[in-house]
């Protein structure tokens, strides 16, 4: 895990430890063994801790920090590091992260290649650089820039890094090679000026003005998050106690970080993102073994906000894009929005003038589906209509080369109806984006029964491309995202007609974590918007739809929204929905007496008793409901895994990343109480389906022993339980 060597007078440290070169047990004890074998031969006159590979060392093992502590800390290896005799370079390439920089920072000195990235991103994860990197950090930096960088966890590059002293010089080339020259300078000089526990914080003296600032600003930023509290707790700490009693604060906070509730759900969230890309499908067909197909060009169909959206996705990533509408005033409009969007983004930095220009090139307006045969790739976002969606598809499959893969945006329709209006269902899925498509990170790939692996491995890979965070579910209605967020967001009503009002609930949940309420989430997308696909429903069901009825097809329901809808009230759009909006601030919500009133008048004339809703209550049956239906989702294998469903949660919904999403959730809590509940949800409310529990969840809630996350969908087919 490190391989020592000696060149000359040197000896060479190299972390190997792939893919990150993560400060495992093993890279700990190597090291720490390595400095004590340099100090100890002869011919050794310095010391070079170098990482073999892409990169330097991107910090502590994260997954070590769920099991019990084994061997040598990072404190005891860097206390070993400082107090070498000889001196120690640390030669960075690649990233310099977390434990990584705090071995740096142990060092007596530090080079890099100019593009390397160095940070402290342990905030990102719950935590504090707890090997003292909070103490270590000021002294080399100042307070300011330390806060900053500790308290964000954002990632920094070299020059910034040279530019606050943390690096002694940067190169353009081989970082070994650097250092070994650099060794010739500083052989023989003193190391003690070098070792960071024997300096002081220089700019001490306005240490709580600058702590306060800092305060207010992450308060703001980061609501509700422990962490970057501490982080700035422990860098004031460097300013106003001795190194030793610092280190040991730092410590102390360190454990309480490393087994609060946010940084285990932060953890888990950290390797649920990165699990989501592999993706498997029934037949055996992964993302390791299946090529994907270069996409050159693409055709996007209908401008409305969600095909702009898209197209302003996949020009930013320098794929060319047809849009194609058939209203040329629609076009018009399209064209000068994505052009806004793009110019919004040059201001916040996100892009350059000429990117913008470059951007704006790919893009070809056209009028028909005939502009559309030569593309690679057509992504399909006209309104939810399934006539409509198998009409379009039936002519691209006529037009497109027989190579094109034709995608829908549907966001509930069946991928295998669509797909059979085609000679070609291997080459048709789902590509669900989320609203503002340019803004959103989400994309629900959905595959059809016969959409093939190349089909799927291209779309997850277009999907990177164009810097989404890409799931893989099976097609069914609603799909995953909408299926499982309905009763979140039925519930919610239902409570509001029980008794609480629509700032009471989203009150709840945004002091559970949500960035915003499900009723300020309506306001902002649109209640005409839900009423239109309620009617779609209803027609295609044949459904005349009164606003005086609890209960349609056996099912409760509420006519809440719609009766809004027929008061005109829309949402931000007309200044009034579920709350009001004043023309001076046009985002924010003011709980609307109207709207009481109303609420209670239908309760009335539907003869419903109002009574006190608890906030525990809300919670419970928001969440509860949505996990049921997410063991389903699982049971049928619409999702393959756990850590899917969450992924879509967080990057979809907003879920709050340390809450992990609702089947980590259910973890936390237990899935026994969690089962129990929603029995007794069940008798409450018999009329409402989704809280008929999951077949799966009974069975993992019936054994004696809580099963882990990993082993839940084994309990699928077992009929052991
Ligand atoms: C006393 C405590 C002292 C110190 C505390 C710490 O040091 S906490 C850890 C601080 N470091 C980090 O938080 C870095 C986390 N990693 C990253 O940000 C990125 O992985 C990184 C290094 C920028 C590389 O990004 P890239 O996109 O190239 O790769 P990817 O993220 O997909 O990761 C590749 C695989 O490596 C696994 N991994 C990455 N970092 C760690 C880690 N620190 N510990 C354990 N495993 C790590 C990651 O899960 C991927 O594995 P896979 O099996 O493919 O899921």
């Amino acid at each position: 895990m490190v391989d020592y060597s000696v060149d000359r007078n040197l000896a060479i440290l190299g972390i190997n430890n792939p893919p990150v070169n993560a400060l495992s047990f093993h890279v700990r004890e190597g090291l720490f063994n390595g400095i004590k074998q340099a100090n100890a031969d002869r011919r050794v006159e310095a010391i070079v801790i170098t990482g073999k590979g892409k990169t330097y060392c991107s910090g502590a093992d994260i997954r070590e920090f769920s099991i019990p502590s084994a061997g040598k800390g990072l404190v005891t290896l860097g206390h070993r590091i400082e107090d070498s005799d000889k001196p120690v370079i640390s030669a960075i390439h690649g990233n310099a992260l977390g434990g990584g920089l705090e071995i740096a920072l142990f060092s007596h000195y530090r080079v890099a290649n100019k593009n390397a990235k160095i940070g402290f991103p342990e905030v990102l994860i719950g935590l504090l650089p707890g090997a003292e990197g909070t103490i270590r950090l000021p002294r080399v930096t100042g307070l300011a820039f330390a806060m900053d960088a500790i308290a964000s966890g954002r990632r920094f590059d070299a020059q910034e890094a040279h530019k606050h002293g943390i690096l002694d010089t940067i190169c353009d080339g081989d970082v070994l090679q650097e250092a070994k020259a650099f060794s010739k300078k500083i052989i023989g000089q003193p190391l003690d000026q070098r070792r960071l526990s024997k300096t002081h914080v220089k700019d001490a003296a306005d240490v709580d003005i600058k702590f306060e600032e800092a305060l207010a600003q992450i308060k703001r930023k980061y609501r509700g998050l422990i962490a970057p509290i501490l982080c700035l707790k422990s860098v004031r700490n460097s300013a106003k106690m001795s190194f030793d009693e610092a280190a040991a604060e730092e410590m102390r906070l360190f454990g309480e970080l490393l087994t609060s509730s946010q940084s285990i759900g932060l953890r888990y969230s950290f390797f649920a993102e990165r699990s989501a890309p592999k993706w498997k499908l029934p037949c055996g067909a992964c993302a390791d073994n299946t090529t994907p197909v270069d996409v050159k060009t693409t055709g996007v169909i209908g401008a409305g906000t969600m095909g702009s959206g898209i197209a302003v996705c996949l020009i930013r990533a320098g794929i060319p894009v047809i849009l194609v509408e058939k209203n040329q005033k629609m076009l018009d409009q399209a064209i000068k929005t994505i052009s806004r969007i793009l110019t919004g983004s040059v201001k916040l930095n996100r892009m350059t003038e000429k990117q913008r220009e470059h951007s704006l090139k790919l893009l070809k307006g056209a009028s028909t589906l005939d502009e559309l045969a030569g593309v690679d790739m057509v992504i399909e976002a006209v309104y939810e209509n399934l006539e409509l969606k198998r009409e379009i598809f039936h002519q691209l499959d006529k037009i497109c080369k027989s190579s094109t893969l034709l995608c829908s945006n549907t966001s509930t329709l069946d991928i295998d109806n669509i797909a059979s209006a085609t000679q070609r269902p291997d080459k048709v899925v789902g590509t669900h984006f989320f609203a503002p498509a340019y803004i959103m990170r989400l994309l629900e790939n959905v595959y059809g029964t016969k959409t093939s692996p190349t089909t799927v491995a291209t779309v997850m890979e277009l999907g990177k491309r164009i810097g989404k965070i890409c799931v893989l579910v099976k097609t069914c209605y609603a799909f995953v995202a909408n299926r499982t967020n309905q009763p979140f967001g039925a519930e919610a009503s239902f409570m509001v007609e029980e008794g609480a009002l629509p700032q009471d609930v989203d009150t709840v949940l945004e002091n559970f974590g949500m960035p915003m309420g499900p009723f300020k989430v309506s306001d902002l997308s649109g209640i005409d918007v839900g009423w239109r696909i309620r009617q779609e429903v209803a027609k295609a069901l044949g459904l005349k739809l009164t606003l005086e009825t609890r209960y349609r097809m056996g099912e409760r329901i509420t006519t809440l929204a719609d009766r809004l809808y027929e008061m005109g009230r829309y949402g931000i759009k007309t200044g009034k929905g579920w709350y009001r909006y004043e023309p001076t601030n046009p985002r924010k919500p003011i709980p609307d007496p109207d709207v009481a009133k109303m609420i209670q008048k239908h309760c009335m004339d539907m003869g419903i008793e109002r009574r006190n809703i608890p906030a525990q209550e809300v919670i419970e049956r928001c969440l509860f409901s949505a996990i049921n239906e997410s063991f389903r989702v699982l049971e049928q294998r619409i999702a393959e895994k756990p850590e899917d469903i969450d992924v879509i949660w967080q990057y979809g919904f907003s879920f709050p990343r340390y809450g992990g999403g609702p089947m980590f959730y259910a973890s936390q809590v237990g899935l026994k109480k969690v089962f129990e509940k929603i029995c007794i949800f069940h008798e409450q409310f018999p009329y409402s389906s989704h809280w008929v529990p999951s077949d799966l969840l009974r069975k993992l809630a019936s054994h004696s022993t809580e099963i882990p996350m990993d082993k839940w969908t084994q309990f699928i087919s077992s009929s052991k339980l």
